[in-house]
């Protein structure tokens, strides 16, 4: 696991850590630990998904799968919940739009899409430590992937700007996590 996705208020909140040396699949056994009638299905690129499959423990794979997919492709998959964790901070709004539309063809009405990620604060909100932290997750971001940090304002416009029908319903951030919860509801 490498410095950006690594310590503290970046484990699965609340929730005992489980020992993959990756982060895939990470979120998802945390919650199926948790929440034994959960189904989940991982997405990634080809060689994560074969890293996941070997790393995978047997008592998890009766609620766990995980399944090649590209995101700028059309999703393929109708659930109840789609969850981002760290994805779209990777990308420009121009990709991230892309991202969430190819999830409009498979949405069913009052479908969920969360997205875990860092929501910056206003300018002056948080404790200099903190505010260090993510100012500089927002400048490497940029450097690396011509990504971004964003604010809740951020956040709200661009999933009016990708389709009306995504509903912002809010940003929860834990107590004990560094990331934000930005929850979504398709309303089509
Ligand atoms: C910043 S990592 C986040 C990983 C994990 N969700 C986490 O929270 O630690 C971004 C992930 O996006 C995956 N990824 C990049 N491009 C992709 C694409 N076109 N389709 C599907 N996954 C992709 C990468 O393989 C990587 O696992």
């Amino acid at each position: 696991m490498g410095w950006f996705n690594s310590g503290p208020g970046l484990e699965p909140t609340g929730l005992t850590l489980v020992e993959t040396p990756d982060s895939l699949a990470r979120q998802s056994l945390a919650i199926a630990r948790r929440h034994g009638s959960v189904r989940f299905i991982v997405q990634d690129r080809p060689e994560t998904i074969a890293d996941g499959i070997k790393r995978l423990r047997s008592e998890s794979k009766d609620q766990i799968t995980f399944t090649e997919h590209d995101f700028f492709e059309a999703q393929p998959i109708v659930v109840d919940v789609y969850l981002f964790r760290w994805i779209l901070h990777d990308w420009s709004d121009t990709y991230a739009i892309k991202i969430l539309r190819a999830l409009i063809p498979v949405l069913k009405k009052n479908a969920k899409v969360i997205l875990n990620e860092f929501v910056l604060p206003p300018p002056g909100v948080a404790s200099a430590f903190t505010n260090k932290i993510l100012r500089t997750m927002d400048l490497s971001m940029l450097e690396l992937h011509n990504g971004k940090e964003r604010e809740v304002d951020d956040w709200t416009k661009l999933l009016e700007f990708c389709d009306a029908r995504f509903q912002f319903d809010g940003v929860i951030r834990l107590p004990e996590s560094r990331l934000g919860i930005v929850h979504t509801t398709w309303t089509a």
